[in-house]
């Protein structure tokens, strides 16, 4: 079951505050763009990847995909303001796609067993997006007041890869562009049409590298994974 992957790669790292775009940051000494970017390459079912980039970063990135033997990428469309237009302007220059994944590439740490659980189960049910269960207490805060506790035990932290058939979610952004909705995920798109949505587990190492910490985490999650490795 083959699928093909968007990584929207065109964000401007603000949260990161690193002044330039926080996947050129390196973890063990390698850019965070590269990290998600082999996972796929070396992904036999993955047939295709379109980054949505900044015109400004396009050489840049091409040089880096040259260095790093990236040969997947089959379009570098140009990002758009919000994350979601980005992800919409990949669909758009896709072609005869079945199953397609949405990842972000600021989260180099996804395992190839959900991805695999994830395509197989976007082809049986249409669409599938990765989470992990919520560990800590959700409330909700309005002007520095608790309003509501939110019952843990229903709550997932969503993540990405989000899987759909590829016409279902090209129908729900075509949809969601008509109408003006902005979502900060492609499921509420498709959600917001009434479809159903299946849920796989991901892992906690799935982050999205996203504030200086999380530079942090990911070092210690790549020396991690460098040891189990190693003790093979
Ligand atoms: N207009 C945008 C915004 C985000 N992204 C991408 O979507 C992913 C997740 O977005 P986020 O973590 O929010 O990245 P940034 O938008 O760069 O971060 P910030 O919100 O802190 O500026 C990242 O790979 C980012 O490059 C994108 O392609 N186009
Ligand atoms: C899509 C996402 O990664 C799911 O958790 C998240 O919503 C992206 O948020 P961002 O602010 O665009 O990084």
């Amino acid at each position: 079951m083959g699928y093909e992957v968007v990584l929207p790669a065109a964000g401007s790292g603000k949260r990161m505050g690193a002044g330039k775009n926080k996947l050129f940051l390196p973890l063990a000494n390698k850019p965070i763009l590269i990290h998600t970017l082999e996972v796929f390459e070396k992904d036999p079912k993955c047939t295709g990847i379109y980054l949505a980039v900044k015109p400004e970063e396009r050489e840049y990135i091409q040089n880096l995909l040259n260095e790093y033997g990236i040969t997947k990428v089959k379009g570098l469309p140009n990002g758009g303001e919000e994350r979601q237009h980005s992800v919409h302007a990949c669909l758009k220059v896709m072609k005869d796609v079945e199953i397609v994944l949405v990842h972000d590439a600021a989260r180099p740490f996804i395992l190839q067993s959900v991805i695999d659980r994830l395509v197989e189960t976007a082809y049986e049910k249409g669409a599938a997006i990765a989470g992990v269960r919520a560990k800590d207490t959700m409330k909700k805060v309005r002007d520095g007041i608790i309003v509501e506790t939110v019952e843990r035990d229903d709550l997932w932290a969503i993540q990405t890869p989000q899987a759909f058939r590829f016409e279902l979610l090209l129908h729900a952004e075509d949809v969601a562009e008509k109408v003006g909705f902005l979502g900060t995920d492609e499921a509420m798109l498709v959600e917001r049409l009434g479809y159903e949505i299946h849920i796989v587990e991901s892992s906690y190492e799935n982050i999205k590298i996203t504030t200086k910490e999380d530079l942090v985490f990911g070092e210690a999650i790549l020396r991690n994974r460098q040891l189990k490795t190693s003790q093979i």
